[in-house]
This record gives structure tokens, sequence and C-alpha cells, in this order.
């Protein structure tokens, strides 16, 4: 972690995608621009109206804060249910965030079983707050993908048939200052667990990507901006023991140079997972929200079939997320450089030595 590289300033452009929606003028000029980023870095920054002022200020001023105060035990309590994030994780060591989950909260009832745990007198204020947020959210989430899978050749109807296999999630984030002052870093460079992750910072500075050139860049917390990443897997990252930290060890540095994503299962390799981190130099505590989509547990990943031709042939077999998981971090996975082709990849990859 000593051999940081200091982030450069501001090197990923911003896709405005406000008034957008398909065939729409402009679209395919930003269907372009949104895959040109995805293709290259894993990730794209937007622009978007999905979170108006006063939603802003409801979830980051007022409940985010109040949510992140409450005891211990009453966090503890909040649903772990299985899909994009689960339940409530202390902060561990080297991740100095606390988080908390909250699942489908689109369609009402997880936002709704996630307040009465909070405050069992009832919150109808917070519910409709997190629905309608959600609600935007899923349609920007879904908006993306649409863009990135045109952009890459698929059809819209295969589309819509594989974001009907993705489940959706919350998790909020607090962090106290960065644990090690020196380098500022509160979250370690990782790859997101997620099929993909929409990141919504506010205010404080945090989180950085790093380029297919190896440099860092940092990507600022401005109003009205989105990071859409494609991710990987790190369920651990929500496991609440202390053990996880193993995940950040130089193994995981080295596989870095390989992209291993389910992204990458999904598009047939087009896509890079993005690797990212949280470095927050002024030390002041933050407030995150993301937003996500991944598979519906007990489904497999598969390349979607617009996206295998005689030109790019099946890279990696189906997989499921809990199978490749388990192999992942175990240490048999360890010794690879690149788990999931050497996992499920048709080419199979020899052991490092
Ligand atoms: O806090 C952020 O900006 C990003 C957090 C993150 O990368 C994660 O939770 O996986
Ligand atoms: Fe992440």
């Amino acid at each position: 972690m000593r051999n940081l590289g200091v982030a450069q300033s501001m090197e990923i452009p911003t896709v405005d995608l406000r008034g957008m929606a398909p065939g729409a003028p402009g679209w395919e000029a930003t269907r372009d621009a949104v895959t040109a980023s995805m293709v290259a870095h894993g990730c794209v920054v937007v622009a978007h109206d999905a979170l108006g002022e006063e939603l802003r200020r409801a979830l980051f001023d007022r409940y985010l804060p109040e949510i992140f105060k409450l005891p211990l035990e009453t966090k503890q309590r909040t649903p772990t249910t299985k899909g994009a994030y689960g339940g409530y994780s202390r902060p561990v060591q080297g991740l100095a965030c606390e988080r908390i989950g909250i699942n489908e909260p689109a369609n009402g009832d997880g936002v709704r079983a996630f307040a009465d745990i909070l405050w069992p007198e009832g919150n109808p204020e917070f519910c409709e707050t997190m629905v309608s947020f959600a609600k935007n959210m899923l349609k920007l989430d879904e908006m993306l993908e649409a863009l990135v899978l045109e952009g890459l050749g698929v059809r819209a109807d295969s589309v819509r048939a594989h974001l009907d296999l993705l489940d959706h999630g919350i998790q909020l984030s607090y962090y106290g200052a960065p644990p090690d002052a020196e380098t500022s870093i509160s979250m370690p460079a990782h790859y997101d667990y997620m099929m993909n992750n929409v990141i919504v910072q506010h205010e404080v500075e945090g989180l950085e990507v790093r380029l297919a050139d190896g440099r860092w860049v940092d990507v600022p917390p401005e109003p009205d901006t989105f990071t859409f990443v494609a991710g990987e897997q790190l369920r651990v990252l929500q496991d609440p023991t202390p053990s996880p930290s193993y995940i950040y060890t130089s193994s995981t540095e080295r596989r870095s140079q390989a992209a291993a994503s389910c992204v990458q299962v999904a598009t047939n390799g087009r896509l890079p997972a993005c690797y990212h981190r949280v470095r927050t130099p002024s030390s002041r505590e933050r407030f995150v929200v993301q937003f996500g989509l991944t598979q519906k547990p007990g489904m497999e990943v598969r390349a979607l079939d617009d996206l295998v031709d005689e030109e790019h042939s099946l890279a990696f077999n189906p997989l499921r997320h809990e199978e490749y998981f388990n192999w992942r971090y175990s240490e048999e996975g360890f010794k690879v450089d690149d788990a999931l082709k050497a996992f499920s990849g048709v080419e199979k990859v020899a052991a490092m030595v």
C-alpha cells in the first residue's frame, strides 16, 4: 500500500445524460462516449438529474448521519437478505467504513422492512425518499447498462433479458478519518463484487480510479455526477469479521494486473472491471451511497449471445457467482494471476510460480 502513486487531476470526461432516452437526439453519440470510457477504464462518469437538490439534502444531510448515529445493536438488526448488498458491516482492518445495505429498494418492501427496524414507530417520509431515489437510480443504472451493451453491439431485446436477470440494491457508507494519515487511504484498491455499481459521492473527495496505463485519477464529488463502475465480486467487504483484510495482500495487487470480472463473462471479455480505491487527504468524514445491480442469486452469469461471433470466440464458460467467489479467495485461487480465466476461461492459464 506504500507504493501509492499520486492521483492526477480529473482525466475521465463526464458524459451528460440529462434528458437522454433511447432514440432521443444524441443517443448514438452518448452511447459511443459511454462505451468508449467503459472499454478504456471499466467506468464512466455521467451527469444526470437522478438526485435533485432536495433528495440530495434529505439523503446526505439528514438520513445518512441519522442512521449511522443509531446504536450498533439497532444497525446490526437490519435485514441481511441475499442480493446486491447484505445487511450491516462494521469497519474491518484497513477498511475504515461502516456500511448498511437495503435490498430491492425500488419496490418499497425492502425499504419498509429496513425502516421498521430502525424506527419501530414508522418513518414514511424516509421510505418515500428512499423509494423515489431508488427508482431514479434504477432507471439511470438500466440506461447505462443499455448504453454500454448497445454500444458493444447487443440488441435491445437481449439487453432487456439481461436486465431481467439482475437484482438491485442500495448501500449506504460512512467513513471516518482515514486510518493511516500518511496514505490517506480509507479503502484499498479493489474490484467491486457487483455486475455494476453506481457511486454517488457528496462534497468530500475520495474515489480514485486506476487507468489502463497504471495512473491513478481522482473523481471529484461534483453534484449531479455519478460514477458507473464495472464490477467483479467483492462480497467479502460485507463480511463483518476482521479476517477479510487478507484480500488486500500483495497477491490481490498482483492480480489487479489481470482485469477479472463477471462483466467480462457477460460481455465476453470486452469490458475490464474497474480498479478503484478511496483516498481522502482532507481527512473529513464522508458519506457515500451506492446503487448496484448483481446477478439474481443462483443464476448463472454467461456471455450475451450477441457478443460471441467469429471475430470474438467465447472467452469464458458460464459461472455462478457463489462458486467463483469461493474459489477465487481459496488457497488455490490465490496461486493464479488471472483467477477468472483460470476458473472459467475457455483457454486456461497456467498457475503462477
Ligand atoms: O466510497 C467510494 O467512493 C467508493 C466505495 C467503494 O469503492 C466500495 O464500497 O466498493
Ligand atoms: Fe468499490
